[in-house]
């Protein structure tokens, strides 16, 4: 089997798996309770913060622990609207969000908050004029990704950061989700950023796992009200397990970063130079650095792309059509269509999706497969 479709998730790392199980067996004491069970569960919590902390080279008192990249953008967007809903209203994000920020702004529209979503241009990439004309007095909140999860593009976070620097009051929010490790550190952690969004199974921890990143003296109202764990922020019982799991993933994949982005990076582009010799083929995620290395959207045009995955799947490589949340509700892709692709293309179109375990004769077989496949949709279009 072939597995290329690790944004939608991946499989978690066998040391990682270790480490879950160890702590699982070792350290299940609630680590709020006040016993030396306790104490050492919650030492080990400690422990794992400081050690993402340092690995990301921030501050332990800046990482909170939650479920996984959906609650950390909720929490963000939300969390911010309620606690400066008394300077503002006005919230700027972008067309081609995911749907967890998407569908977090729309339930504050509902609430009376005015959003206003960027355009984006054809490689997927916002303007840092957009923003500069977006913004309003009332403006509380912006909310941007850092890599686009359907074509893999890379927004211009540092240009976005210029802006904002004349606006220190404003919340900066990117949701990092598909950006850990690959190659972009300083444009997601640059000193304007307020607020970041990460999920464990994205980069071989397990899932319902992930934390926000917090700058030190910046406040968000709490979603989860309860125990007052993560320093009366996020209550709710550590998963420890998942914690630690998760440090060292981490610690794994930012070990050999630059490797796995040559190696991603040189998949990818076997995978584009052969398939975009074909005639009835579109590529819209390119080679060039405006792109994240892990991830190539392509299009066979006339045949839908819920199709070209089956079709993949019968032999035994797995791809998906854009995102994984959309693939089931027959929706075609938000961030294709903001990126002026026709509806008529982007019904076509499939993501293949690389991951630290990938490895480049995988490319060789996904493309002779192509081939193969390639021949059979000519004659059914
Ligand atoms: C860009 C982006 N944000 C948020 C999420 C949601 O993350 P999770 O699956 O951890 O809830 C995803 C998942 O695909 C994503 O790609």
């Amino acid at each position: 089997m072939i597995y290329f479709d690790n944004s939608a998730t991946t499989k978690v790392d066998d040391d990682v798996l270790k480490t879950y199980n160890q702590v699982s067996e070792n350290f299940w004491g609630n680590p709020s309770s006040l016993h030396n069970f306790g104490e050492k569960a919650n030492g080990l919590l400690q422990q794992s913060r400081k050690q993402i902390a340092d690995l990301l080279g921030v501050s332990p008192t800046e990482i909170y622990f939650t479920s996984g990249g959906t609650e950390g953008d909720n929490w963000v967007i939300k969390g911010t609207a309620i606690q400066k809903k008394e300077f503002g209203k006005h919230i700027i994000t972008t067309k081609i969000e995911h749907a967890a920020v998407k569908n977090s702004m729309k339930m504050l529209e509902k609430l009376g908050f005015e959003i206003t979503y960027l355009p984006v241009d054809a490689e997927g990439r916002v303007s840092a004029r957009d923003l500069s004309n977006a913004i309003r007095s009332d403006t509380i909140l912006v909310s941007i990704m850092a890599v686009n999860n359907e074509v893999g593009t890379i927004e211009p976070l540092d240009e976005i950061a210029e802006v904002l620097k004349k606006y220190p009051k404003i919340h900066f929010h990117v949701d990092a989700v598909q950006g850990m490790a690959k190659g972009i550190h300083d444009l997601i952690f640059n000193d304007r950023v307020d607020f970041i969004t990460f999920s464990g199974h994205k980069f071989h921890a397990p899932r319902g796992i992930g934390f926000i990143y917090g700058r030190n003296g910046r406040r968000i109202d709490p979603l989860m009200d309860g125990g007052g764990q993560e320093r009366g922020q996020r209550s709710g019982t550590e998963n420890l397990p998942a914690i630690a799991g998760m440090a060292k993933a981490i610690r794994i994949i930012k070990e050999h970063e630059n490797q796995s982005i040559n190696e991603e990076q040189a998949i990818r582009k076997r995978i584009y130079d052969h398939i975009s010799n074909y005639e009835k083929v579109d590529v819209f995620s390119d080679l060039n650095n405006h792109f994240a290395p892990h991830v190539l959207c392509f299009a066979i045009e006339g045949v839908k792309g819920e199709t070209i995955v089956h079709a993949f799947e019968q032999e035994g490589i797995y791809i998906s059509t854009t995102s994984a949340c959309s693939s089931k509700k027959d929706e075609t892709s938000g961030t294709l269509a903001a990126m002026g692709i026709p509806n008529e293309i982007s019904k076509s179109a499939v993501r293949v999706s690389l991951g630290d375990h990938n490895q480049l004769f995988e490319a060789d077989e996904f493309n002779q497969v192509f081939d193969k496949l390639y021949d059979k949709f000519k004659h059914l279009s």
